[in-house]
C-alpha cells in the first residue's frame, strides 16, 4: 500500500454534540473513531476511559481490533475506539488505533517469558515506593527502578513510608542529587498516615506508575489515595466480576483532585528490564555529565574502570575541595546506577 505523508486535509474539525475540536484522521474508514484512555486489561478485555475529563467521560469496554494483529494495548495507552463506545451494559467496543506513546516501561524478562514486554504506556512518573523499615530498603533496587524511569524519559519520585519506623535522611541523601523527588510519609496511628498532602502535590496533573515490594506499604498509600467509590474506572470486575486486589495486570486509577491524576498499580512488578538500557541514553538523564562525556574516547563505557574516561579527568580537574566532592558523588551515582543494569533484577 503507498504511503503518503500527512497534510491538512488529514486534520478536519468534526462537527459533534461534543462540541468541535481537531481530529486526526490517518485512518479514512476509523474518521469518527473516539478516543479513549486504557486503564485496565484482563484476558483480552480493555476497560477504557471514553472522552476522558470530557462532558461525556464514560467506562467502556472494548476488544483489539484484528487489524491491530499481535500489537500489545496496555493501560495508560490512548486508544481509538469504534463500533459501541457508549458503555452501556453489554456493549464491547474495538480498540482499531493505539495513539503514539510518550513513554513505555517494560517489565523485567524472566524464566517463564524471555521478551521485555511493556507493560504501562504514556506514564510520566514512575513512584517506588520503599518503606523505611520493615522490610529494609533495598537500594539496588531503588536503583534499577532509577535507570528503567530515566531511560524511559520519565521522572522518579522515592515515596518513603513508616518513616515511624526509620529515618528518611540516609535515603534521601544518596537519591536527592540525582534528581530523584522524595516524599515522607508515616502512621502514627492504625486509621491515619501522614505526609499525604506531600505525596498528593507530587501526583498532581500526572500520570505515575507505582511500584513496591511486598509489604512496603503501596496498598496502604493508593487506599489512602483513591477512595473505594473511583475504583470503579480502574477495575475490569464488571466483566469477570473479579476484584482489583486479584487482578494480575496493571490498573490505572483515578485520584481525586486535579484532572489528569491517575495512579497505575503494577500488581507483582516489582522490577524492570533493563537489558535494553544503552549507558549514553542513561547518561542522557545527567545533563552535566553528558556535557563532559562529549570528550571520552570513541566507545567508553563511563564504568569506573574504562581508561580515559572524560568524567575521571572530570572529577580530577575540581577547582576545590567542595566541588570534587559534589563532582564524585554524580559520577559514582551515575556508575552506580550503570553497574545496577547488570545482575539479578531481584538482588537486593
Ligand atoms: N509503621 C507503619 N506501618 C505501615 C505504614 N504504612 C503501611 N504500614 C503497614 O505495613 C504493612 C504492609 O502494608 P501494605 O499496604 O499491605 O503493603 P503492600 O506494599 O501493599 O504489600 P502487599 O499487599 O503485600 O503488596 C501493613 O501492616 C500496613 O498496615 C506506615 O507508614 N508505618
Ligand atoms: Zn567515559
Amino acid at each position: 500500500m503507498a504511503r503518503r505523508a500527512l497534510d491538512e486535509s488529514d486534520v478536519r474539525v468534526r462537527p459533534s454534540r461534543r462540541g468541535t475540536r481537531p481530529r486526526t484522521k490517518t485512518r479514512p474508514e476509523h474518521a469518527d473513531a473516539d478516543r479513549a484512555l486504557v486503564t485496565g486489561v484482563d484476558r483480552g478485555r480493555y476497560t477504557v476511559l471514553v472522552d476522558a475529563d470530557g462532558p461525556d467521560e464514560r467506562v467502556a469496554v472494548a476488544m483489539k481490533a484484528r487489524e491491530l494483529g499481535r500489537e500489545r494495548v496496555v493501560p495508560g495507552d490512548r486508544v481509538d475506539l469504534v463500533g459501541d463506545t457508549s458503555g452501556s451494559e453489554g456493549s464491547l467496543a474495538r480498540i482499531v488505533r493505539i495513539v503514539e506513546r510518550s513513554t513505555v516501561l517494560r517489565r523485567t524478562a524472566d524464566d517463564t517469558d524471555p521478551v521485555e514486554r511493556v507493560i504501562v504506556a504514556n506514564a510520566d512518573q514512575l513512584v517506588v515506593v520503599t518503606a523505611l523499615a520493615d522490610p529494609e530498603p533495598r537500594t539496588r533496587m531503588i536503583d534499577r527502578c532509577v535507570v528503567a524511569a530515566y531511560d524511559a524519559g520519565m521522572d522518579v519520585l522515592l515515596a518513603l513510608t513508616k518513616a515511624d519506623l526509620a529515618d528518611p535522611a540516609p535515603l534521601r541523601a544518596l537519591y536527592e542529587p540525582i534528581g530523584v523527588r522524595v516524599v515522607v510519609s508515616s502512621r502514627t496511628d492504625e486509621a491515619a498516615i501522614e505526609g499525604l498532602d506531600e505525596v498528593r502535590e507530587a501526583l498532581a496533573g500526572r500520570m505515575s506508575v507505582l511500584v513496591g515490594h511486598s509489604g512496603v506499604g503501596k496498598s496502604t498509600l493508593v487506599n489512602a489515595l483513591v477512595p473505594d467509590a473511583l475504583r470503579a474506572v480502574g477495575v475490569v470486575n464488571d466483566v469477570t466480576g473479579r476484584g482489583r486486589h486479584t487482578s494480575t495486570s496493571a490498573v490505572a486509577l483515578r485520584v481525586p483532585g486535579e484532572p489528569g491524576t491517575w495512579v497505575i498499580d503494577t500488581p507483582g512488578v516489582r522490577s524492570f528490564g533493563l537489558a535494553h538500557v544503552d549507558p549514553d541514553h542513561l547518561l542522557g538523564a545527567f545533563a552535566d555529565l553528558a556535557e563532559v562525556a562529549e570528550d571520552c574516547p570513541r566507545g567508553c563505557t563511563h564504568a569506573a574502570d574504562a581508561p580515559d574516561c572524560a568524567l575521571d579527568e572530570w572529577v580530577e580537574a575540581s577547582p576545590d575541595d567542595e566541588a570534587r566532592a559534589a563532582r564524585t558523588a554524580r559520577v559514582d551515582s551515575f556508575r552506580r546506577l550503570l553497574v545496577s543494569r547488570s545482575g539479578s533484577p531481584e538482588a537486593g
